[in-house]
């Protein structure tokens, strides 16, 4: 997930965490109504709440929280709701039970983050410092504290907090392998597309996604698009290459060809492998005359490109055939009389460019 995604999420689970407090306000003013805690408890309660979560607010504001080993400030937004509930507990009276099950809460917001171990070892030191508050409880209360409730209350918290740490501990394995298994499956749908549209050796697209691109194309344009044009190239005497330095050579001047010519294209332009040592490019919004133009980049560019491995004054060519499409004509037909073109190219001479004619078909 990208930095800021995940800044934006931890931002969004500390307003989950923030909401809780906001909640919290309400037994906390029933409680201090109905006359169960002191309203000092519940002053203090407040300033607490709001200089904590003041200082965790300003921490992910100002990206503090990323020098953090934690970034996400898991365990310490977790101390410090687990110590508030803690202290408010002491002074709660009978309703200290409800109290508890906030602890329970904070313990489930651990799962976003947290290890079953982590966890375990949270309500383990919740358990303890619960345990620590009851002879503070005992000496507040006097003669209305009741051993055997304290006791209930405990126990039942011993048992059941460490049980929600496994559950949660669980459920949070089981997100890391969900988010573990996604990541894999974009990075595998990636190496697929790429797969389903590039050719592995030149990287440039391959044939398959090219004629589907092209029949977009030749839909946008028959709909009143502007126009187009495809140039087929054909490096000379290719087969030479293979026989003399072998196939491995052949492969570099493939790869080669293509890293020159893809830099000198614009975004929109498509640069196929359409066979062997056969490419496609198609030229959207083109006219004849522009394609000319980049024609003649390439062959420039051709000119002067050095292919490793071989002697620094080796050079390739190539014949190209150009065809601009004409409205309602079809795909195998335009690549037809581009490839046309490019056979008088080769018988030319090679090393050349031959337009194709622009013939629309005879309407009866
Ligand atoms: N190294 C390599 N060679 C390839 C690949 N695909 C096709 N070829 C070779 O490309 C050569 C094409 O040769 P030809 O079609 O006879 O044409 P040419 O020698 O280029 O001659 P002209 O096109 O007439 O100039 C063949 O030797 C193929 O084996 C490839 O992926 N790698």
């Amino acid at each position: 997930m990208p930095q800021d995604a995940q800044q934006q999420l931890r931002v969004r689970r500390f307003m989950m965490s923030l909401a809780m407090y906001v909640l919290a306000v309400v037994p906390q003013g029933v409680s201090l109504y109905a006359g169960v805690s002191p309203s000092w408890v519940m002053l203090a309660w407040v300033a607490m709440a709001v200089v904590t979560n003041l200082g965790f607010y300003l921490l992910f504001r100002y990206n503090l929280n990323l020098r953090f080993k934690d970034p996400s400030l898991t365990i310490a937004q977790m101390l410090a709701a687990i110590a508030m509930v803690l202290f408010t507990q002491v002074y709660a009276g009978q309703g200290r039970g409800a109290y508890l099950v906030v602890l329970l809460i904070i313990m489930v917001f651990g799962t976003f983050k947290l290890h079953t171990r982590q966890l375990l070892a949270l309500s383990v030191l919740t358990i303890g410092a619960y345990a620590a508050t009851l002879p503070l409880i005992r000496w507040l209360e006097g003669e209305r504290f009741n051993l055997a409730v304290e006791m209930i209350l405990w126990c039942s918290f011993s048992a059941f907090l460490p049980f929600i740490s496994v559950l949660g501990g669980n459920i949070s394995d089981l997100r890391k392998k969900l988010m573990a298994s996604n990541a894999q499956l974009q990075e595998v749908l990636q190496q697929v597309t790429e797969l389903a549209t590039h050719d592995e050796l030149t990287g440039a697209y391959n044939r398959r996604y090219l004629l589907e691109m092209l029949g977009h194309e030749k839909n946008r344009t028959d709909r009143g698009g502007g126009g187009f044009c495809v140039c087929l190239f054909d490096l000379d005497h290719f087969k030479r290459v293979n026989d003399s330095f072998g196939h491995p050579a052949g492969d570099t001047v493939l790869k080669t060809f293509a890293a020159t010519v893809e830099p000198l294209l614009r975004s929109t332009d498509f640069f196929a492998r359409y066979g062997g040592e056969e490419f496609l490019l198609f030229l959207p919004q083109t006219s004849l005359e522009m394609a000319q133009h980049c024609i003649v980049r390439i062959q420039d560019a051709l000119a002067a490109t050095h292919f490793e491995g071989f002697a620094a004054d080796y050079r390739i060519t190539a014949s190209i055939g150009v065809a601009q499409y004409y409205l309602q004509e079809s795909v195998p037909m335009l690549i037809e009389r581009a490839d046309k073109a490019l056979y008088r190219a080769k018988q030319n001479g090679r090393n050349r460019m031959e337009l194709a004619a622009f013939a629309r078909p005879q309407t009866v």
